[in-house]
């Protein structure tokens, strides 16, 4: 797991570094600038392009200078650095990297008012006006300058964070800072990055390695972290030698309706093929055709049946709501496993009948978990303005209910009844179709079912089920939801291979 810091926590490892590595802080500089230098050369290495260089008079205008230093010497013709002369402060190592870049033939110009923009036409730009030290939104010159670069309409490489990006807190849907076409951070992505509003202010971004104290950076205390292949790998156990069906476990899957049919069926899949020993659907009994002619591996129990089994022990897992309808009988169905006390898997229509049960929220299991969506969280708990106040939220009642949330997104956020979250890196834009959430339940229930912690379920079962989308998106421009079920095994068998 990659912890994620806020901006001061980087700041305390960069003083970390500084003192114990031992390092100066002006060859700290030079090295993110070496460092940022290195991936933007992988992305632009037509040296004939015309860049401009916006810098600040802080650390991130510092790193500015060195890249334009950098730049020059790599073979880039047609540099200028643009000082953004908007305050008399500076910073000492941005003096430093001024004074080295005097000494140097690169051109270079003074910004004293967004005007001094007009006549400047470059191909591309490398923005580092103002990085992680922002600390109020901007206004005035710094926000007229900004609007006046995002009018230039040239692809933006922005130094850290685009100017005008909080790397982390509440983002507003009206940014008014550089929009970037990339951003390269140092060390570690900013927690912001995965929050949708993002995308306002960076198309994408990538990590550069500026050395700084991992050890020092793993060990501080945040809410946040970014879950890595290999945190799967370890979860993951592989099939034993003289196992049989009943080592891994009876998943039972409450789901579909007359016309719903189809997510009952993809959860199912997507549980069989995550290597649940026993799949059993709950079906109404207009699905029994279709479920035995699809899916022939998985049993059938008619809901009507299931209504009077009062003891579910014999299922690991018990899963229930994709397109299960908001009836009457389906609300008892689900109260009466609520009260039985049973950890759940609730998605989709039983969390939406959970919205309108506040009584039985209070009730719900413990390491249960809540799959929603956007819109069925807000139903759950509440409009929310920001994704950064959703994902508070998410945390508070995960702790609270001790349940896992899985807040779902482009970037899922698991929240651990630690008050921790995991954010999942995996998952593309050619998965967004119908029945993918059916799917992503199906997973996470296959894995609850071989007996994996709730926690551990949630967080390999959303890796699992983005990274088989992401494997099929490298050849196809969209993801059906039973594509991904029918290739996850094959993912499962990579991560566990590998
Ligand atoms: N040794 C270090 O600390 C390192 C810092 N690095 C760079 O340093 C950056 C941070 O530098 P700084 O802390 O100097 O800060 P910045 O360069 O981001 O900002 C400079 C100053 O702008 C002012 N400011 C903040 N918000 C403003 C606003 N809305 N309008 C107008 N002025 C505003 C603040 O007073 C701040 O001190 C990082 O993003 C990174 O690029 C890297 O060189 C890696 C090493």
């Amino acid at each position: 797991m990659l912890t994620l810091l806020t901006s001061a926590q980087m700041r305390h490892a960069d003083q970390f570094t500084i003192v114990n590595k031992p390092i100066a802080s002006i060859d700290l500089m030079e090295k993110a600038a070496r460092a940022f230098v290195q991936c933007f050369i992988r992305d632009e290495f037509d040296a004939g392009k015309s860049i401009a260089i916006f810098c600040g008079k802080g650390n991130n205008g510092g790193d500015g200078l060195a890249i334009a230093h950098l730049l020059l010497v790599n073979g880039y013709e047609n540099v200028k650095v643009y000082i953004v002369n908007f305050s008399a402060k500076q910073t000492a190592d941005f003096a430093i990297n001024l004074q080295r870049l005097d000494e140097s033939r690169c051109k270079k110009a003074i910004i004293n008012q967004p005007a001094d923009l007009k006549h400047i036409k470059p191909d591309l730009i490398i923005d580092a006006i103002l990085g992680s030290g922002l600390n109020k939104p901007l206004t005035g010159d710094y926000a007229e300058l900004a609007r006046a670069i995002n009018k230039l309409n040239k692809k933006v490489y922005a130094v850290d964070v685009p100017t005008g990006f909080f790397a982390e807190g509440s983002l507003t849907s009206n940014y008014n800072g550089v929009k970037a076409y990339k951003t390269i951070c140092f060390q570690r992505p900013k927690i912001n990055f995965f929050f949708p509003e993002s995308a306002l202010a960076t198309e994408k971004y990538e990590v550069a390695n500026i050395e700084l104290d991992e050890d020092f950076i793993q060990k501080q205390d945040t809410d946040f972290y970014l879950t890595e292949e290999k945190d799967i790998q370890k979860i993951l156990k592989k099939r034993k030698l003289f196992s049989h069906k009943g080592t891994y476990g009876h998943a039972l899957i409450i789901a579909g309706n007359t016309n719903t049919m189809g997510a009952a069926l993809l959860a199912s899949m997507a549980c069989l093929h995550t290597g649940a020993g026993l799949t059993t659907a709950c079906i109404p009994e207009s699905g029994l055709t279709a479920l035995n002619t699809a899916l022939p591996e998985v049993m059938a129990l008619l809901r009507v049946e299931y209504m009077r089994i009062e003891h579910p022990a014999k299922y690991q897992c018990i899963a229930i709501g994709p397109g299960l309808g908001i009836d009457a009988e389906n609300e008892r169905l689900l109260e009466s496993l609520i009260t039985a006390n049973r950890e759940l898997v609730i998605d989709a229509d039983a969390l939406n009948i959970l919205a309108e049960r506040p009584d039985l929220i209070k009730k719900l299991p413990k390491h249960s978990i809540l799959t929603p969506h956007l819109k069925e969280f807000d139903r759950l708990f509440g409009e929310h303005d920001t994704w950064w106040e959703r994902v508070q939220t998410a945390k508070a009642q995960a702790r609270q209910l001790q349940i896992v949330i899985v807040l779902k997104n482009q970037y899922t956020f698991v929240c651990l009844p630690d008050g921790k979250v995991y954010i999942n890196p995996t998952g593309n834009p050619a998965m967004a179709q119908g029945g993918m959430g059916d799917v992503l339940t199906g997973t996470i229930s296959g894995l609850v079912a071989q007996n994996y912690p709730a926690a551990d379920a949630v967080i390999a079962g959303c890796y699992i089920h983005g990274q088989t989308g992401d494997e099929l998106a490298k050849e196809q421009y969209v993801v059906t939801a039973s594509q991904l079920a029918l290739n996850i095994a094959k993912e499962i068998k990579v991560l566990t291979t590998r």
